[in-house]
This record gives structure tokens, sequence and C-alpha cells, in this order.
């Protein structure tokens, strides 16, 4: 029996130990062009180190999981940081890691709100973008450059992640 992981909902308070929530619940903001628009200034600062460093702005074009997920497999970038920036208002799974002594440790997991982003800073463990109940397109923003920039840990004994219990798909 894999240890079950429950995914609970992106807060900022929740998520601050791994890295950023990106969504407009922020103070960081102003009028800009004639107050026609409103500047969220600041929310990440993208993080491209290494060899040839420099910041990518991609689109991924993600498919759903189901869940439960078995999660076998955990990454990180050693180079740059990695944000998620969805383009439909749909929520999706962020699994994340602390560091441990011998890699990652026990993960955990959040369900963002339908629209919220999330960066996470270089080095930070993570599951590949999941995507829930239908085809999401994101904005990623991350690091390009020389060197390799991913590095893969495969847990002994995989985790189950399941959605909230309340969760209406
Ligand atoms: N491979 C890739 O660009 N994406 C992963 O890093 C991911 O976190 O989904
Ligand atoms: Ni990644």
């Amino acid at each position: 029996m894999n240890k079950v992981i429950t995914a609970q909902p992106l807060t900022r308070a929740s998520f601050a130990p791994f890295g950023e929530v990106i969504d407009f619940d922020t103070d960081s903001h102003y009028p800009i062009n004639n107050s026609r628009c409103e500047r969220y200034h600041a929310l990440v600062k993208p993080e491209a180190a290494g060899p040839n460093g420099h910041v990518l702005v991609n689109l991924f074009r993600g498919t759903p999981y189901d869940f439960p997920l078995t999660l076998s497999m955990v990454e990180r970038h050693p180079f740059g940081s990695q944000a998620f920036i969805p383009l439909s208002p749909r929520p999706f799974v962020v699994v994340v890691c602390p560091n441990g002594p011998d890699g990652p440790d026990e993960p955990a997991a959040f369900l963002t709100a339908p629209g919220q982003g999330v960066n996470y800073p270089r080095g930070l463990w993570h599951g590949v973008l999941t995507p829930v109940g239908a085809p999401q397109d994101f904005v990623v923003v991350d690091r390009g450059g020389d060197g390799s920039n991913v590095e893969e840990f495969y847990f002994s004994h995989p985790y189950e992640v399941r959605l909230p219990e309340d969760f209406a798909p």
C-alpha cells in the first residue's frame, strides 16, 4: 500500500516554504497606462543561472492525469526556476518536496484554485506538470542555456496522490 498524499488547497501561506503563488491576491499592484491597466508587479523573479543561462517563455499543452496518481518520480532544475501559469481557469495539481539529507523528503500536494499559477525556485523538487480532468495550456517561464538543467529522483516507494474528498471535477 503506497503512502497516501492528499492535495490541499494552494494558498500563499501553505506554499510559502516551497515557492511563489501567482495570482491577483497580492498588494503588489498599481495602475499603469492612465489607469486603464492594473500591473501586478514582480510576483516572481525568474532565476536563470549556469552557462549561458537565460530566461525562456514557453507554452505547454498538458494532458490530464488520472487520480489517484502514483507518484514515483520528482525532478528539479539546478540552474533555474520554473513558473506555470494556466491559460484556462481550471485547477491543476502541484507536488513539491522539501530537500532531505539524501534527496527529496516526503512530498506535499496542492490543488490550485482556478487560474492560480506557481513558481518553483531553482532547485526545488517537484512533480511534472499535472493537469486534472481536461487538457490545459500554460505559459511556462523557465531557464534556457548550456548544461543539464534537470535532475530526476525515483522514490524507492511510490506515493499515491489523491484529490481532496470534496473536489468536483
Ligand atoms: N520537462 C519540462 O520542461 N517540464 C518539467 O520540468 C515540469 O516540471 O513539468
Ligand atoms: Ni520541472
